[in-house]
């Protein structure tokens, strides 16, 4: 098993300590004039991807020391056993390999004396022919039909990957028609449904276990509206098809395990996108899509796994979350893509990142002293701009922030991604070098201001600046580069857990809500009051008892 350090005992962190101290009295306005060749020195461009993290609070030194907490974190020993499919989500005794899945090379992964890429390359295989017939129109429904529409079923990591993917690549879009079905509320599957035609809609029940009750229950009323609506029971193989890990429940809902596109235990459900579960990505924007998005993924595999830390996109990333969660204790991370397409990309590194190191208790067992996983979150740019970058640039609160622009546009139309960019590279240079109380007299003076106006206003006009980010500027949001981007992300969040020290790659915090809620279920079924619970979840449960009974 990979050696379990607590990083804040290692040298590097003693060192790092002392040099923050030194860094929190440097502002970046003067290390850029100190220094032209920081933009150099700091940035990196991997295929077309250049990451600029020039405008974060860092020096040489800061990014020796971090380097060498990696090192002394035993990280080049734990990347080598992931690839090595070594059983590192030890809580579940399962490898993590979702980067078997864009394995595009010809080595063997090996679990449990089996190597797994001949059943990865049959699963794909299976795909590509099920995508090609349902694109095609050769597939039918049951009026003989072709599909029109796709519905994709499923939550957490079998809907936010397929969704932001399919969003983000909206470009590529063939004729389907897709949608997504997540939330247990009746509405999200009562409105898609006004939406689709019975004789041409495939339905995916996409879910790792097939046991999640949101899905379960979504899947359920799918069939029962498809059944009750000109479908008959024999045409449920032709609209139904399952994406799973659980042969027996797929069976036993009255799916065709034909219809079934598995995949393994050793694929996290936040990791399982590049897996069946991106079926329906496969059907929105064509199979070969589908496997640029892999390639992308697995080049930017072999760059994680080859290249010297200094040189490491996902490593670089992860140090520099940790140098701000860690040391300057900021408690967010937020997400920036200049891309509208790109609008659920921080969402889906809520879960990513979020469901995998928002962990306290540490790979021993025991409880950690430190701050782990940060709260992520984020919004397209330039929408951001006018919701809350009022607190980015003057609140009280330190939010690292990266951002993420494509130097060419899907949609050429007028002046638009040049205002786009224009305003994508002055944030970051606002958040940099703020406004000093001079400049701001000065301005005002020049716009008239009197000078009792000047001496009012000028505190609330100053902009302290020195607010880190990161810029992530990609030649255009492609298949390919989305890929990269997508798997730069998981091996950062990756990077972060072993230096924290953590397992990344299980959730059981999200049992106890589900086990609650299994509980609470039944109490509901009457209207008799409950007081089987504290004060106020009897007091809430009651109170609704009351309401609903209003609405029979
Ligand atoms: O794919 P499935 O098994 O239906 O799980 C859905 C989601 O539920 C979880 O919260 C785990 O219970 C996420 O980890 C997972 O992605």
């Amino acid at each position: 098993m990979l050696p379990k350090i607590n990083f804040t005992e290692t040298q590097a962190y003693q060192y790092l300590t002392d040099h923050f101290i030194e860094v929190s009295n440097q502002h970046l306005r003067s290390l850029f004039a100190e220094d032209s060749e920081r933009f150099n020195k700091f940035s990196l461009q991997f295929n077309d991807i250049l990451l600029d993290y020039s405008k974060n609070r860092i020096s040489d030194k800061t990014m020796a020391l971090l380097t060498q907490l990696a090192k002394e974190c035993n990280l080049k020993e734990a990347i080598d056993a992931m690839f090595a499919a070594e059983p590192i989500n030890e809580t579940e005794g399962r490898a993590v390999l979702h980067i078997a899945l864009r394995n595009q090379g010809n080595e063997r992964i090996v679990v449990d004396g089996v190597d797994v890429m001949p059943d990865v390359k049959a699963v794909l295989d299976k795909m590509e022919m099920f995508c090609n017939s349902v694109i095609s129109g050769e597939w039918k429904g049951y009026s003989g039909k072709a599909i029109t529409d796709i519905v994709n079923i499923g939550i957490g990591g079998s809907d936010l990957g397929p969704v932001m993917v399919y969003e983000s690549l909206k470009a590529y879009r063939n004729h389907l028609s897709l949608h997504f079905v997540s939330n247990v509320d009746g509405t999200h599957i009562a409105e898609t449904l006004k939406k689709v035609n019975p004789e041409t809609t495939l339905f995916l029940i996409a879910s790792k276990t097939f046991t999640t009750q949101e899905t379960m229950a979504n899947a359920h009323s799918a069939r029962a509206w498809f059944l009750n609506n000109g479908g008959a029971q024999e045409g449920v193989a032709k609209h139904f098809a399952a994406l799973s890990t659980n042969a027996k429940a797929v069976s036993e809902f009255g799916i065709d395990t034909k219809n079934m596109f598995g995949f393994w235990d050793w694929v996290g459900g936040r990791y399982s996108l590049w897996s069946a579960i991106g079926t329906s990505i496969a059907l929105g924007i064509g199979f070969d899509n589908f496997k640029a998005l892999l390639k992308g993924a697995h080049e930017m595999d072999k760059h994680f796994r080859k290249a010297e830390f200094e040189q490491n996109m996902p490593v670089i990333l992860a140090l520099l979350g940790i140098w701000y969660n860690n040391f300057f204790e900021a408690e967010s991370h937020a997400i920036l893509p200049y891309d509208q397409y790109m609008h659920r990309f921080a969402a889906y590194f809520q879960q990513g990142d979020m469901e995998s190191n928002g962990k306290n208790v540490d790979r021993n067992g025991e409880a950690v002293n430190y701050q782990t996983g940060p709260v992520i979150w984020g919004e397209p740019g330039t929408n951001g701009q006018h919701a809350f970058y009022q607190l980015i640039h003057q609140g009280t609160k330190l939010i690292p922030c990266d951002f993420i622009a494509p130097a060419q546009s899907h949609n050429k139309i007028g002046s638009h991604h040049t205002l786009l960019l224009s305003n994508f590279f002055a944030q970051t240079e606002a958040l940099m070098n703020g406004k000093t109380y001079e400049e701001v007299v000065a301005e005002l003076k020049t716009s008239g201001k009197s000078e009792a106006e000047i001496e009012k206003l000028a505190p609330f006009k100053v902009f302290e600046g020195n607010r880190p980010t990161n810029s992530i500027l990609v030649k255009k949001i492609t298949p390919e580069t989305l890929g990269a981007l997508i798997a730069m992300y998981e091996h950062k969040i990756f990077v972060q857990g072993i230096i924290w020290n953590i397992f990344s790659f299980d959730q059981w915090g999200v049992e106890l809500g589900k086990q609650l809620a299994n509980k609470i279920l039944p109490e509901l079924e009457s209207d008799t009051k409950i007081d089987s619970h504290d004060a106020s979840t009897n007091g809430l449960i009651n109170q609704y008892k009351s309401w609903r009974r209003d609405s029979k």
